[in-house]
């Protein structure tokens, strides 16, 4: 059996404001183990954001705890790797891709020739050894997304959290980069948190896939995906279990959208 990686016991989270309190989770409870892709999807608003900076230790909880490896979450843990949508925001751009991809391993003690292995090796597996003295502007949108993940893949996180990481690249792109991620958790074992609102990408990507609530949110579903590891954007997504995969999904969020799921009792 796996070994349990991170675990979220009843996460509780409450925005306070002057004009009033937003419940934004309710009683959040889930575990992934090591080497597994899990997704999460839900209604607009459910509060995915603020259970991934949770999880990430960017915002204190209002109750309940993570642990990543056993230890509690009580700010950002060295052995996690973040990449958002806003990949124009996340790169440096004085710096070229390798400079962008080496920031976060000086941070390691390596020698130079462990570093220069590591960024070789991550930008290989993006394809972007061409790209490597090219400054990020210079590239497309879904090349900076790949610059980004490459990042993550030498810094050699225990666990990757991605959120929303595709939305804003076009379909074809998107394609890409979805097989680039089922390879890297492949070839890599990677272990992988991914939340999207694409449905179809929940079912393509992960091993499960978690439906959220609407806001003050809970666990509504948790699914296993059991379509083969090996995936492929033609023959997968024309499998009649992919459809009635996704179709299940689907009617879970729109569900979850009019609240009419109902809690299993604690
Ligand atoms: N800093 C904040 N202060 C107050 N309320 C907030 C704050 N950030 C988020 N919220 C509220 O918390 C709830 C969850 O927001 P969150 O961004 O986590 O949801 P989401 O599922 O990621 O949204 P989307 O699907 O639109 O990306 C929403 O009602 C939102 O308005």
């Amino acid at each position: 059996m796996r070994e349990t990686l991170l675990q979220v016991e009843h996460l509780k989270k409450v925005y306070e404001s002057s004009t009033g309190n937003v419940e934004a989770i309710g009683d959040i409870s889930f575990s992934m183990s090591a080497g597994e892709l899990v997704c999460i999807v839900g209604p607009s608003g459910c509060g995915k954001t603020t259970l991934l900076k949770c999880i990430a230790g960017l915002l204190r909880s209002t109750g309940g705890t993570v642990e990543l490896d056993g230890k509690r979450v009580t700010g950002p843990p060295p052995n996690m790797a973040l990449v958002f949508q806003e990949y124009g925001r996340s790169l440096y751009p004085w710096l070229t891709v390798r400079g962008n991809v080496e920031l976060p391993l000086k941070h390691k003690k390596l020698s130079r020739v462990e570093r220069d292995q590591l960024i070789d090796d991550a930008l290989e597996a993006v394809g972007l050894e061409q790209a490597a003295k090219s400054y990020p502007w210079q590239l497309s949108g879904g090349m900076q997304q790949r610059v980004a993940i490459a990042r993550a893949v030498a810094y050699q996180p225990e666990v990757l959290i991605m959120d929303e990481p595709f939305a804003a690249v076009d379909a074809q792109t998107r394609a890409d980069l979805e097989d680039l991620v089922r390879r890297l958790h492949l070839e890599r074992g990677m272990s992988i948190l991914f939340v999207t609102h694409d449905i179809d990408e929940s079912v393509y990507l992960g091993e499960r896939v978690i439906v959220l609530s609407k806001s003050p949110t809970w666990v509504q579903e948790d699914l296993t995906i059991d379509l083969a590891p090996e995936r492929d954007q033609i023959t997968t997504r024309a499998l009649p279990r992919f459809t009635e995969l996704r179709t299940h999904v689907y009617e879970q969020v729109q569900r979850a959208k009019r609240g009419q799921a109902v809690r299993p009792a604690a």
